[in-house]
């Protein structure tokens, strides 16, 4: 297993950032030995992030799985939206996990669109009955279907921050009305279209994630789109409104983790311990169980 916990050395490709789950390249010039300003290579780990911590388990196969479906969904969408994929011809090393990208002017907003209520939308709710200004109907409770899913925009916060939830306006402010408006209504468009084709393989896109850059005055859809990593994924037969949702890919994890056999406690601010071989199997198995019935691929 290779060591996911620092950026690979790619032969021809020089690191330019890392996320918690991914890592970012950009591919070198010969001619000038610089990194070239047109594309980058982003490459999927397989490290799994739970309560905000990064495992040391990582989850064999995650970043070659939640790369093909994301790059699944960009072709399901390109009715909708426009996407930076250029190439999947990337270094041996990085194999099936990696997409070879055009580099955009990223727009500085987390475009989240929720489709039902829950994790901080719902505390934002409760406290005021409304989600980044938008007022929803009275008495929802955890895990309901909101009417229809809305824009709940955040801010890019640093490598390790919560993003802060933003009002529409402060977007409108950042990136000018008829850009927020147009990400606004791409970002509800495709959680729309991920909910249509998921329900119908049993699993509900409770919320997203998307992030868009620009090419010229184009919106083209960029990141990943519609995974487990961006998006909560619950199992349509287990939906029940009225407290915490099991999730699709990390419910093992998860309980694991705040079962007396981790000998881990959430609120101890001590990092996680290592999973045992079965969670990361099982774990595993949800991811591949995702990709498969989504994509009707096997993997
Ligand atoms: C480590 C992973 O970090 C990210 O994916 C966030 N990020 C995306 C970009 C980006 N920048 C220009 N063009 C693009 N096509 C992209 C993309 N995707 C930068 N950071």
């Amino acid at each position: 297993m290779p060591d996911e916990t620092v950026p690979l050395t790619l032969p021809g490709y020089a690191h330019v950032y890392s996320g918690k789950v991914r890592d970012l390249y950009a591919p070198v010039d010969p001619a000038s030995g610089q990194p070239r300003g047109d594309q980058l290579l982003l490459v999927a780990s397989d490290r799994i992030s739970a309560f905000d911590f990064i495992l040391d388990s990582p989850i064999p196969d995650k970043g070659e799985v939640l790369t093909r479906l994301s790059l699944w969904w960009f072709s399901q969408l390109e009715d909708l939206v426009a996407n930076h994929v250029i190439s999947t011809d990337v270094p041996d090393a990085v194999r099936g996990r990696a997409v070879l990208v055009e580099r955009l002017e990223m727009l500085p907003v987390e475009c989240v669109a929720r489709a039902y209520l829950t994790g901080g939308g719902l505390g934002e709710y409760t406290a005021t009955g409304a989600v980044s200004g938008i007022a929803l109907p009275a008495g929802l409770v955890d895990g309901d279907r909101l009417p229809g899913p809305i824009f709940t925009p955040s801010t890019k916060a640093p490598m390790g921050e919560h993003d802060e939830p933003i009002p529409f306006s402060a977007v409108e402010a950042e990136i000018g009305s008829d850009l927020a408006a147009r990400v606004r209504d791409l970002t509800v468009a495709i959680l729309k279209r991920g909910n249509e084709v998921a329900a119908a393989r049993g699993i509900l896109l409770a919320d997203t994630k998307v992030e868009f850059g620009l090419r010229g005055d184009e919106v083209v859809l960029a990141d990943e789109v519609l995974t487990p990593d961006s998006s909560r994924f619950w199992p349509a037969d287990q939906w029940e409104p009225g407290h915490p949702q099991p999730s699709f890919d990390k419910q093992f994890v998860r309980e694991w983790l705040t079962s007396p056999a981790s000998g881990w406690s959430k609120s101890s601010g001590e990092a996680p311990p290592a999973l045992p071989e079965d969670v990361v199997a099982q774990t595993r198995a949800k991811y591949v169980e995702a990709f498969e019935r989504l994509t009707g691929e096997t993997f």
